[in-house]
């Protein structure tokens, strides 16, 4: 059992009164500051970190609230002042290993950004300790670097990995430990071994999306069991007091964005917390302040809903055109478009994925034990009991490792998804792959990737669906533009929706208009296509237009063992689900009523809405399938919305974009009676 020692108390840190410009000026440990710069080459800090150093370095324990916008370097203002006083207290300090059990714990809402932590974590760990080598501890995760020359042992515990082996190693001793909260709480509750009786500081990283996601609960009962835990390791004398370290524990909460929620949290989850935030201001923002990046370059586009196919494609097409080497993240609603998208712009009408199914059984056979972080992660992205994002129906797909598709579409582009329905080793293979790939990398995904992923070099978003509430919108976003490189967004909207551009200039956001007929224009083949203009250029793009969402169509209807136009139902169904999720306060421009279905369905390449066609479908459907089909109907039909839509939806708002509205062939025309 370790000394028993009493630490002096903390004195009053130098609250918010000073900025460091550089590691050394803040008072990092100088191994710690030569490792960033000669390993890591960070050299001088960002500005949430000179004003958080100062304060976090300091034998402090006041609680803390981070606040800084996207990609602004967050994770490093709060892994490197664990690291300093866990370091600060190696010398001389006996006692000290693994067997101290875990004395930070950093929450994290999605798996993705759990690992991304990790992985930071351990580069830092990767620093050398000089001096007499200290015991070398066995790595507490098979992704942790083989030997550390200090005793500070990270590890990783989240949804979707077994939780045996995990057990095993919390048994062993994890000092810095990564979580989901889900996770995070399950081995609260059933590892005994599970040591954090000498916890020091808990982070709850990206705090508004903890509780986006319904974490408010979990997170309470985390706290509860590590008070519990606490209490019972001081009865027993085991708690080891440091005097580089806080006495009670030191509760770190980050957030881009901070809305009452996550204030009523700090209040809640922290004493008299301290607002740090990257502009200086010292206080907790008196209104909701949303910031992005000022070199992030925002457009929208105003798309009518049987556009938006054929429109998204020649976005595409632009964006991966010959010498550019882009990477995209495509936003949409809900797992089921994700699948879709991935899906038919992957498949070029030709090569429906007939073994995904097979592959998903084998990818998700521990998954029955992650249902709650499944949930939570991405079965809901962004919704709750009552609002239900993208969770309906496990799509055909979903299991598939072959994440990296090529497309015809897209000259030399990978097609890479990602959302929370996918089992973990095809979220780890489509996040490796998009974040590694050196061609032109698409990736279609959920919320699931909106928050906290740093993924390298995204040179654009695309909101192909507009986000559920406008911090939605500014975390997407924030996955470009990152650390002062460019970034741009694009933000699909309907006719109808237009209002929106008044949410977001009332944020001061600047948004500038790109015209559906310029996108359009890069789907005419060959040499000067695009370019050409007048009368000849819009025939020759919207024959192009035209040709290309009749293939899609066809590749939907054409299947006869009906799964793409399953997908496509799915994805319909969700996308009208989701659309009616939007937060109270944007609802009235964002409303389910005004949804033209007939229109929605045009952008899944079905020809009518999914009411209509399930019947058809219904023939075709045989034994389970069919069995499945009427557990499926049980669900919220979509006639409802139907009999809302016919009575409030204005047509004529759909067409509001002048010349594409005049598009000749299937987009133009009223809904079919018959399929072709
Ligand atoms: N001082 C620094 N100098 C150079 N690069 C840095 C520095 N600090 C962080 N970075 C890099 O900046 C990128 C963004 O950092 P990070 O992911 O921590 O941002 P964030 O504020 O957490 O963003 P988000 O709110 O989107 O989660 C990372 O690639 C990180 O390695």
């Amino acid at each position: 059992m370790p000394e028993v020692r009493v630490a002096p108390r903390p004195t009053a840190p130098p609250l918010g009164t000073f900025s460091a410009s550089t590691f050394p000026e803040a008072g990092l440990n100088p191994l710690l500051c030569n490792h960033l710069s000669t390993k890591l080459a960070i050299t001088l800090p960002t500005p949430i970190q000179r004003r958080s150093l100062p304060v976090l370095l300091h034998p402090g324990e006041r609680d803390v609230v981070l606040q800084a916008q996207t990609g602004s370097g967050k994770t490093l203002a709060f892994l490197l002042p664990i690291l300093h006083r866990l370091i600060q207290a190696e010398a001389g300090t006996p006692g000290l290993g693994r067997n101290l059990g875990t004395l930070a714990i950093i929450l994290a809402p999605t798996r993705e950004l759990a690992k991304q932590i990790e992985k930071v974590l351990d580069s830092l760990l990767k620093y050398s300790a000089g001096g007499p080598k200290a015991p070398a501890p066995t790595p507490a995760t098979s992704a942790a670097p083989a030997t550390h020359r200090h005793w500070i042992v990270p590890g990783i515990v989240i949804g979707g990995e077994k939780k045996k082996s995990e057990k095993a190693r919390l048994r062993k001793g994890v000092n810095i430990l990564v979580s989901t909260p889900g996770r995070l709480l399950d081995h609260l509750k059933t590892t005994q071994a599970f040591e954090t009786g000498n916890l020091r500081w808990l982070v709850l990283d990206e705090a508004d999306n903890l509780l986006e996601l319904g974490f408010e609960e979990t997170l309470r009962d985390i706290l509860k069991l590590l008070e519990v835990r606490k209490n019972a390791a001081d009865k027993a004398g085991k708690r080891m007091d440091v005097p580089a370290w806080p006495v009670e524990r030191q509760t770190i909460l980050c957030s881009a964005t901070i809305q009452d929620r996550v204030q009523k949290l700090a209040q809640q989850a922290l004493v008299d917390p301290q607002f740090i935030r990257a502009d200086g201001k010292p206080a907790a923002p008196e209104k909701d302040e949303l910031a992005v990046p000022v070199q992030l370059k925002q457009s929208y586009v105003v798309c009518p809903a049987k556009l938006r196919l054929v429109t998204l494609v020649g976005l595409l097409r632009q964006l991966s055109s010959p010498g550019r080497t882009c990477k995209v993240i495509v936003f949409t609603s809900s797992c089921d478009s994700v699948d879709f998208l991935h899906h038919i712009i992957g498949s070029g009408y030709k090569a429906p994925a007939r073994h995904a199914k097979k592959e998903n059984a084998a990818d998700g056979a521990d998954d029955d034990e992650d249902a709650e972080e499944d949930e939570k992660n991405g079965g809901k992205p962004g919704g709750t009991e009552e609002t239900p994002r993208g969770t309906d129906l496990a799509p055909p797909s979903a299991g598939t490792l072959q994440t990296g598709v090529e497309t015809p579409h897209l000259a030399n582009t990978v097609l890479f998804k990602l959302h929370g329905n996918l089992p973990q080793p095809a979220r780890a293979a489509a996040y490796a792959g998009f974040t590694k790939s050196t061609r032109p990398a698409i990736l279609f995904c959920t919320d699931v990737a909106a928050r906290g992923l740093d993924l390298p070099d995204v040179t654009e978003i695309v909101q192909f669906d507009p986000p559920a509430d406008v911090r939605d919108y500014v975390h997407r976003i924030g996955r470009t533009a990152r650390l002062g490189r460019e970034g741009r967004a694009i933000l699909f909207m309907l006719p109808s929706e237009l209002e929106y551009l008044d949410v977001l200039r009332g944020h001061s956001f600047i948004v500038e208009e790109m015209k559906v007929d310029a996108l359009l224009g890069a789907l005419v083949e060959g040499e000067g296509g695009a370019k050409r203009r007048g009368k000849e250029g819009r025939k020759a793009y919207e024959q192009a237009a035209t040709d290309l969402h009749m293939g899609f169509e066809r590749f939907v209807l054409a299947d006869l063992d009906v799964s793409n136009v399953e997908l496509a139902q799915k994805a319909f169904k969700s996308h009208v689900r989701a659309y009616a999720t939007h937060v109270a306060a944007e609802r009235h421009i964002f409303h389910v009523r005004k949804l033209h279905l007939g229109h929605v369905a045009k952008s899944f390449a079905l020809r009518e809405a999914p009411s209509d066609i399930s019947s058809s479908l219904g023939a075709k459907l045989k034994g389970p399938d069919a069995k499945a089909k009427r557990e499926a109907d049980k669900k919220p039909s979509m006639s409802m919305y139907k009999r809302k839509a016919a009575v409030q939806t204005n047509p004529a708002n759909e067409f509001g974009d002048g010349g594409a509205g005049k598009m000749p062939g299937g987009l133009v025309r009223k809904k079919r009676k018959t399929g072709r």
